[in-house]
């Protein structure tokens, strides 16, 4: 068949699913509406098919059954519904653009060779039978993204099946009609790639179902491990691979798996936004999406104030000079290291037996249990007994203290002063009661006079109801009940425990500490990481390092908190997170199964984990054999041109491999001052706009740096710019000036880095920020310095990028 006649069938074909797609939606509208009907009907009328009658046991037991009934009804009724309401929209989902694939399979053994078509849902024949698109997540259609024209073979619940696949071809096809077809025989999607990538930046990430590659595919279906790390190059897509894993896992296994069953943890707020319509747009509901910070805040946040991880990124990149800095930074390593994570296991054990702290209960300036009494409760139990079953076990002492506290100060004086100032409600409120209780009194007595009579015994002594005394009882009852109420409600939310003390207690004196937590060494700069920190909790605030080992140290007493609804938990940009956050993840869901997606030359915060060896902490917290470690080298953001210049400003770039696609190279700007600099990126950031690119970002390295190039761009003309700050939730097209390390998992067509000087990047801790900042740009990328630049460009030979000086004696490199 020559070309032509290829692409004339292919569009007949097209057109006769267009026109199947097209009558089953219309059949199904009047059946979805129908039952839409039916289902508010039934709720309409739920009542009155029921007749409530609750007069004899028979009656109440009908009245029961017909309401389970009903209901039951309903419930099938809606479920149809929805079911028939997401077929409708799936169709309608696939009605523009049915398939982006074929394959041709001949199984091993059969003369038959099957045509299959993919798109983004399954779409059968009327007779149900024959599949006119198959949905890219059923088993055959792997082989799409697996295998080359040539033997075959796809993995399925019975076994795997082998054949040869005789055709590979993709389609872009866009309102019904074909727009490109190409047949694929080397790599797979090479050219819908090119066409997909050479495309605009967006406001939202896109779905890459069409052209998802073999190594991507193998992060989507693993079904296997406990512990899925994916360590890939920047702009590899990791987080698209991601979301076509929920996606797939959704639709793999659909009886069993709901989407609130799966969360997924974002750098910041405005990523989660980002990714929102991915899967929703894969017809699938979203996954439950948050941060880590905003699970502490949940847990921590109404005791103490939490640092976040901006401020403290803020804190490395801004306070360099200040004193206390290296003890910090000291502090941070070691609070997110396995050392540290062992030392509180062994301090929680050693809490067993010596050291919790207490926090006496007080009552209108009265001791009414102190510290003292619960510590000597505390360890006078069972020495066997777990650290939080003690705790529950002194719970319950408090609260039977409580009681008989409660009991006994009903005489004191202070109760018999508020009798006098009771209101009218308490009033009225303990004169119902009394009348409840007269009734039954009344009751016991009518039913004394009629055993009397009927057995004729002799009743004895009859009672007698004392109105006065009864209503005195109740009134000083009351009065102490409530006020005892906040004392129990503290003892139930466990206030009784000094965590705080606990924790603080840590940081003294080397000798203690190392008594304390069992290990033979305290990390460098002790005495001031102590210091730091004690200061920082006397403020009853926590740096962001201390947050996580503080709740992890609260749980080891408190008793671990669970959730075993979850099943997979996501965690992006997975090298930005502590051990301790990963120990924390993994007994916080203890039936989930791990993602982690990173990339460790992005590993700009000083808690980082390695991800890359098999000997990486994360690794030995699961253990190795309950671990799939996949590597992504190549890179599929930016241009052959970015991606060359960019791998170079890391020591160990070489392995990253750019996908082919050009543009322009990166653009060194010299300018002479702050004046020049603004003059500059306004004119560039209109021309940028005027090559057609509608998403642009100025990067700085910090929110004060981003603050100022904003007023000064602003001041100078420059329209539609958003200042991005660790507040922001939406991501919007336009110009936005960010920080690099907001920046982090979202894209710009073009990037301007705003300081390339040895100022701002010099130091080697920020030679992974730099390059975070730069691996944002899909089209073009410019740096602007007045003067020289970041020693990390040495690394980067000069015919990678272009230089333009704007004054003489300004050497173009650092
Ligand atoms: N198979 C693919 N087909 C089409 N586009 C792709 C594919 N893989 C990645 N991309 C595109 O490459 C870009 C980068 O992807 P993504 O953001 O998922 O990478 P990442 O590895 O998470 O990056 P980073 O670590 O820098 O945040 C996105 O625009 C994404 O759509």
């Amino acid at each position: 068949m020559t070309n032509e006649q290829v692409w004339q069938a292919e569009q007949e074909r097209l057109d006769s699913v267009a026109g199947k797609l097209r009558a089953r939606i219309a059949e199904l509208e009047p059946e979805a509406a129908g039952l839409r009907e039916q289902v508010t009907d039934i709720r309409k009328r739920f009542w009155e098919e029921v007749t409530v009658n609750t007069s004899t046991e028979e009656d109440f037991e009908e009245t029961f059954f017909t309401i389970q009934q009903q209901a039951a009804v309903l419930s099938e009724r809606e479920r149809s519904h929805r079911q028939l309401v997401q077929q409708w929209q799936n169709l309608n989902r696939l009605l523009p653009s049915p398939y982006f694939g074929r394959i041709d399979f001949r199984e091993d053994g059969s003369d038959l060779t099957e045509r299959i078509y993919i798109g983004v849902a399954s779409f059968l024949e009327e007779d149900g039978m024959d599949f006119l698109v198959y949905d890219w997540r059923t088993p055959i259609a792997s082989m799409y993204y697996d295998c080359l024209p040539g033997a075959a073979a796809y993995d399925t619940p019975g076994g795997l099946i082998a054949g040869t696949m005789e055709l590979k071809r993709q389609f872009r096809i866009e309102d019904g009609q074909i727009r490109h077809l190409f047949d694929a025989n080397v790599t797979i999607g090479d050219e819908l790639l090119q066409q997909v990538l050479g495309k605009g930046a967006d406001a939202q990430m896109k779905s890459i179902v069409a052209t998802i590659q073999k190594e991507q595919n193998e992060i989507i279906r693993n079904d296997k491990s406990r512990l899925l790390v994916v360590q890939g190059a920047a702009g590899s897509g990791k987080t698209s691979a991601a979301l076509q894993r929920a996606a797939y896992l959704l639709y793999r296994h659909r009886n069993t798996l709901r989407a609130d069953q799966i969360v997924l943890f974002s750098p910041n707020p405005m990523f989660n936004s980002y990714v929102s319509t991915v899967l929703p747009e894969l017809g699938e509901e979203n996954m439950q999406q948050t941060t880590f910070q905003e699970y502490l805040e949940y847990w921590l946040g109404s005791s103490l104030t939490l640092e976040d991880p901006f401020d403290q990124m803020e804190y490395m990149l801004a306070e360099q000079a200040g004193s206390g800095y290296e003890a910090r930074l000291e502090g941070m390593k070691y609070k997110a290291s396995e050392s540290y994570l062992r030392a509180l296991g062994q301090y929680a054990k050693r809490l067993e037996t010596t050291g919790m702290r207490f926090n006496g209960i007080r009552f209108r300036d009265r001791d009414l249990i102190t510290a003292e009494q619960m510590t000597t409760r505390f360890y006078s139990c069972d020495p066997s007994i777990r650290l939080a079953n003690r705790v529950n076990l002194l719970q319950e002492w408090l609260l039977r203290e409580l009681s008989l506290l409660e009991r006994k100060e009903r005489e004191a004086l202070w109760v018999q002063e508020e009798l006098n100032y009771l209101d009218n409600e308490q009033y009225a409120e303990v004169h119902s009661q009394l009348h409840k209780e007269r009734s039954v009194f009344d009751f016991g007595e009518r039913y004394e006079e009629v055993r009397a009579k009927l057995t004729h015994e002799r009743r004895g002594d009859e009672g007698d109801f004392d109105y006065a005394e009864r209503e005195e009882e109740l009134l000083r009852a009351g009065i102490v009940k409530e006020s005892f109420k906040p004392l129990r409600r503290s003892v139930r939310k466990l206030a009784f425990l000094d965590v705080y003390g606990v924790y603080a207690q840590l940081f003294g004196d080397a000798a203690a500490y190392r008594e304390m937590v069992g290990e033979p060494a305290v990390p460098a700069l002790w005495p001031d990481i102590c210091k730091q920190t004690r200061e920082k909790l006397a403020r009853f605030e926590l740096f962001y390092e201390d947050a996580t080992p503080y709740l992890y140290l609260k749980e080891l007493i408190e008793g671990v908190r669970t959730n075993t609804e979850v099943r997979h938990v996501f965690v992006d940009e997975g090298q930005d997170y502590s051990l301790f956050q990963y120990a924390y993840l993994k007994r916080l869901f203890p039936r989930a199964r791990m993602t982690v997606l990173g990339d460790f030359g992005q590993a700009i915060f000083a808690q980082a984990t390695d991800l890359r060896e098999s000997e990486s902490p994360l690794v030995r917290l699961y253990g190795e054999s309950e671990t799939t470690l996949i590597r992504l080298v190549r890179s599929y953001r930016s241009t052959r041109e970015i991606v060359e210049f960019t791998k170079g400003l890391l020591p160990d770039g070489e392995e990253i491999v750019p996908f082919e696609r050009s543009g322009g190279k990166p653009l060194l700007m010299t300018v002479r001052n702050e004046e020049e600099r603004i003059v500059k990126m306004t004119a560039a950031l209109a021309e940028l706009r005027e090559e057609g690119f509608a998403t642009l970002a100025v990067i700085t390295k910090t929110a004060a740096e981003s603050a100022e190039a904003y007023e000064r761009l602003t001041a100078r003309g420059c329209e539609n710019l958003r200042l991005v700050t660790k507040e922001t939730l939406f991501f919007e097209k336009g110009v936005m000036v960010i920080p690099a390390y907001l920046a982090k998992g979202v894209e710009f067509d073009a990037v301007l880095i705003n300081d390339a000087s040895p100022g701002a990047y010099g130091r080697e801790s920020e030679r992974k920020l730099f390059y975070t900042a730069c691996t944002r740009a899909m089209h073009r990328l410019q740096l602007y310095s007045t003067g020289a630049w970041t020693p990390f460009l040495s690394g980067v030979e000069d015919s990678l990028y272009e230089a333009e000086q704007q004054v003489e004696g300004y050497p173009v490199k650092g």
